[in-house]
């Protein structure tokens, strides 16, 4: 059955204007026909050739500049959550793909190094207007494979692109220190280097965003990358990769190798080439590659997952807080590290937020992420709704409140329907560990104090947003809060300019920025004496 539709999406396109943001046909060998045709429907045909003409639909890893099958030929699938069709196979690489992309990736770092900063800024710039150009694609493909409306797709490719034209200026402004000498003789110079090859390991919840945030300061700084995409949303990584090409940022500059994780993994974190590891994912996975990277002592930084909270004070504008807290939970249906997790209210407000909340919420329309008017996609697989569906459970049996939601959606798949959930305390799981999911879980404080305590409870500190109206209170709070990023009167706070990451478990290092290009630089100290001599 049909369930893209394509002229609804058509037209959606035309009516979407070019960004300004604040904020198939390759088949592997053991394929003879292109996989989108065998075995996808009419109208999903229809947007298979849109993306096959448009040269975006690769499905192959890049090594060295080359698009390249698994070496044993192996393949794995690529599905749309939406739809459970399978929408392409991509190589299932492992180790030694990536050894060769390593290599590949090191041989260039000599080249790219060495070209001047202007050179690389021109080069991301073209980037960044080809990402741009093809915005309409890109945002297709991630609807596609990881089923976000394609509303938000398009705005992430603006997102995701805005980091490389960002990156792009950056470039040209990695300036050394001449240091005062503390003897006549000598001066002292501090040197800003690219550190070299650079492992970006990303996930699947912004399968752009995610990649062009590192690889766009690593490429500025004049590091080269091989990137291991999820595999759950590998395609846009390679339409992506595709680009760079086509910018002229050198082949063998940016890598692409997906499938065996741990394998591809290993072999980063093995290789003395790699000289960093940049991951976003789960915090799980992120200890092990931090543990895994001390085997060649890896410069890291780690995007891990967060545990928000959002507190609305008695003195918040209530439609403020309950449109900013909508967008800080709903966004990619809850799939965000800096999504709200916990919802902190205070008593005074409580009444009048739950129900304006509620109704905000059932406004929330679910379904395919190609079919207008629709804000809510699925969850990105079944893993994802049970656990999901356990977080309720265990909220439930421990005394918790479903008043909106609470069970799959009648769409079924991955669907979930948008829940809100009151009476939560803080030892439910919907309080400990992030749920990634449509579930929005309200507890209530009383005072202040007891609000920063529920917030700070948690190993976790990316993100965090409060709603008040009190200047006071709004420093006082920020300073309490332990986490990296930190919302007052808003909850979408990600933007190119500022350094985002996190404190406590959520990881190390800092993306975006200008801060953001020191995780691709090693500083080099050069005295150099005997200065008096004629
Ligand atoms: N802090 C941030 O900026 C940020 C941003 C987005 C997502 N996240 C977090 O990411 C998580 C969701 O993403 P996910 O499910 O893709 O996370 P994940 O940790 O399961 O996977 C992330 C990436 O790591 C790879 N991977 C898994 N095991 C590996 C191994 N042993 N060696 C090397 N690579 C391995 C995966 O294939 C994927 O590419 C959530 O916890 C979310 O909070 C954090
Ligand atoms: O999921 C994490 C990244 C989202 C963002 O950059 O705002």
């Amino acid at each position: 059955m049909a369930r893209i539709a394509v002229a609804g999406y058509s037209r959606l396109f035309s009516s979407l204007s070019r960004p300004r943001h604040s904020i198939l046909l390759f088949s592997p060998p053991i394929h003879t026909t292109p996989l989108l045709s065998r075995q996808m429907s009419v109208d999903a045909q229809s947007l298979a050739d849109r993306l096959s003409s448009s040269g975006l639909l690769k499905i192959k890893g890049l090594i060295g500049g080359k698009w390249t099958d698994a070496y044993d030929g192996k393949t794995i699938p690529v599905k749309n959550p939406a739809t459970g069709e399978i929408v392409a196979e991509v190589p299932c690489m492992g180790a030694r793909e990536t050894n060769d992309a390593i290599f590949h990736a090191n041989n260039t770092f000599k080249s790219w190094s060495k070209v001047t900063a202007h050179e690389r800024s021109k080069c991301l710039r073209k980037w960044f207007n080809l990402l741009i150009a093809h915005k309409e694609e890109l945002g297709q493909l991630i609807t596609l494979e990881q089923g976000k409306p394609l509303k938000e797709a398009m705005g992430e490719v603006d997102y995701g692109a805005s980091f490389i034209e960002f990156f792009a200026e950056e470039a040209k402004r990695v300036y050394g220190d001449i240091i005062p000498a503390p003897l006549a003789d000598r001066r002292l110079f501090v040197l800003k280097q690219p550190v070299g090859v650079v492992g970006a390991i990303s996930p699947w919840n912004f399968p752009l965003a995610m990649i062009t945030r590192k690889v766009g300061p690593a490429l500025a700084c004049g590091c080269t990358v091989v990137i291991k995409p999820s595999e759950l949303t590998p395609l846009t990584a390679l339409a992506a990769a595709e680009l760079s090409l086509q910018a002229g940022i050198p082949p063998g500059a940016v890598n692409v190798v997906m499938g065996n994780a741990s394998e591809i993994g290993d072999a980063l974190l093995a290789s003395p080439q790699v000289r960093k590891i940049t991951f976003t994912g789960s915090t799980a996975v992120g200890k092990k590659l931090m543990a895994g990277a001390a085997q060649t002592v890896k410069k890291v930084s780690l995007e891990l997952g967060g545990n928000a909270p959002c507190i609305v004070f008695d003195d918040a504008d209530l439609d403020v807080a309950v449109k900013a807290t909508l967008a800080a939970k709903f966004r990619n249906s809850g799939q965000t590290c800096v999504c709200a997790n916990r919802i902190i209210v205070q008593e005074g407000i409580y009444a009048k937020f739950a129900d304006a909340f509620l109704k905000a919420v059932q406004n929330l329309k679910v379904g395919d992420g190609f079919s207008e008017g629709v804000t809510q996609g699925p969850l990105i697989n079944e893993a994802a709704v049970h656990k999901v569906e356990s977080f309720v459970e265990d909220a439930i049996s421990k005394g918790a409140k479903v008043i909106l939601g609470g069970k799959r959606h009648s769409l079924g798949r991955t669907f979930y329907e948008p829940t809100v959930i009151t009476d939560v305390k803080s030892d439910m799981l919907l309080s400990r560990e992030e749920v990634f999911g449509p579930v929005a879980p309200l507890l209530l404080f009383k005072t202040e104090e007891e609000a920063i305590v529920l917030a700070n409870d948690t190993d976790a500190g990316l993100a965090a947003y409060i709603f008040t109206n009190s200047v006071q209170r709004t420093w006082r709070v920020s300073e309490a809060l332990e986490y990296g990023l930190v919302g007052v009167n808003e909850g979408i706070i990600s933007t190119e300019v500022a350094p985002f990451g996190g404190v406590k478990q959520s990881g190390l290092g800092r993306e975006g920025s200008k801060y953001g290009m020191d995780e691709y630089l090693e500083l080099k100290y050069v005295c150099l004496g005997d200065m008096n001599r004629k």
